[in-house]
């Protein structure tokens, strides 16, 4: 394998990734990964519980080890990366950080003193939606306000590369789109933006490329509406005949009608044409549903 350059210009991927491994006690869980997230871009990691999703984001903010493979993040190896790398990255991690008896001001003010450059605080609460909640003490929080928390705490820096590991777990529907906004403004902001999630709404909402993770293995990317596009291709023609259901699938499913049609008498009972859905695709690739060679489900 070809070593990967060090040091990025504007133009290179954020994330380069060729060849990731990672075992826990001898058990591998990433088996070769390769990615690249481009500068900008919003990238999600989406897979099912224990697909290696954390695992993958931890190596690439440096806090954990990896056992192979090669990783550059905004032009840096993270095993090695200095305090001047880490202040150019954000992290929104899935555990608490922020300590109990402090209030969400006092958090935001005592993290701002380690960084670099810091975004002023009443910004920040603006930003998440905790302003109501300034003088109120973390350990009070509900827990969607602690993620919301834990997400100014992630932008503080002003990071130009954002990681946020299952950002809306345990937010409500309301916080869960207003966190979706932020999102879209840190990015259109040029932040480029690396999340992992399980929902498929939300890699759909908000990803520009969206990466299949399961078994520890990256099993497609591509942008949310192209994902799994062999498989979205095949239609199910479908009706009733002889007093039960015939179907058939297809890549064609115009030239079946035309034929269907050709040899009814009258009308087709039960007709009709379908194609999966991003659900159906996503549940195929990861393995929920078992499918014979051409993908489709048995
Ligand atoms: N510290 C650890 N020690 C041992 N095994 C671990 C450790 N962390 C993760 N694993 C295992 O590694 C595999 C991948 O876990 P990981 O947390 O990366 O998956 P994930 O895709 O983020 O899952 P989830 O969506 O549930 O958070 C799982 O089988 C998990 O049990």
């Amino acid at each position: 394998m070809a070593p990967l350059p060090v040091g990025a210009g504007d133009r290179d991927p954020a994330v380069m990734v060729r060849g990731l491994c990672k075992a826990y006690g001898g058990r591998p869980v990433l088996h070769g990964v390769d990615l690249e997230v481009r500068r900008g871009e919003c990238f999600a990691l989406l897979g099912p519980n224990g697909a290696g999703k954390t695992t993958t984001i931890e190596i690439l903010e440096g806090v954990r080890r990896r056992d192979g493979g090669q990783v550059r993040v905004l032009g840096e190896d993270p095993a090695t990366a200095g305090r001047g790398w880490r202040d150019r990255i954000g992290v929104v991690s899935q555990g608490e950080g922020a300590g109990q008896a402090l209030t969400v001001r006092e958090t935001l003010d005592h993290f701002a003193g380690y960084r670099g450059r810091s975004r002023p605080t009443d910004e920040l609460l603006d930003t998440v939606g905790l302003a109501g909640q300034a003088a109120t003490r973390v350990g009070a929080l509900s827990g969607g306000q602690r993620r919301r928390l834990a997400v100014a705490l992630g932008v503080q820096g002003a990071p130009e590369l954002l990681f946020i590991d299952e950002p809306t777990t345990g937010m409500d529907p309301v916080a869960r789109r207003g966190f979706w906004q932020l999102v879209r403004d840190l990015r259109a902001a040029g932040t480029t933006v690396l999340l992992t999630t399980h929902y498929l709404d939300e890699a759909a909402e908000l990803a520009d490329r969206v990466g299949v993770v399961a078994g520890g293995r990256l099993l497609e990317v591509a942008p949310p509406a192209e994902l799994g596009a062999r498989l979205r291709r095949r239609a199910t023609v479908r009706w009733r005949e002889d007093g039960g259901w015939r179907e058939l699938r297809t890549e064609a499913p115009a030239a079946v009608l035309r034929d269907l049609l050709a040899t009814a008498p009258h009308e087709v009972p039960g007709l009709s044409v379908t194609r999966p859905g991003l659900e159906d695709v996503y549940l195929q690739l990861v393995g929920a549903v078992p499918t014979d060679s051409e993908g489709d489900p048995r």
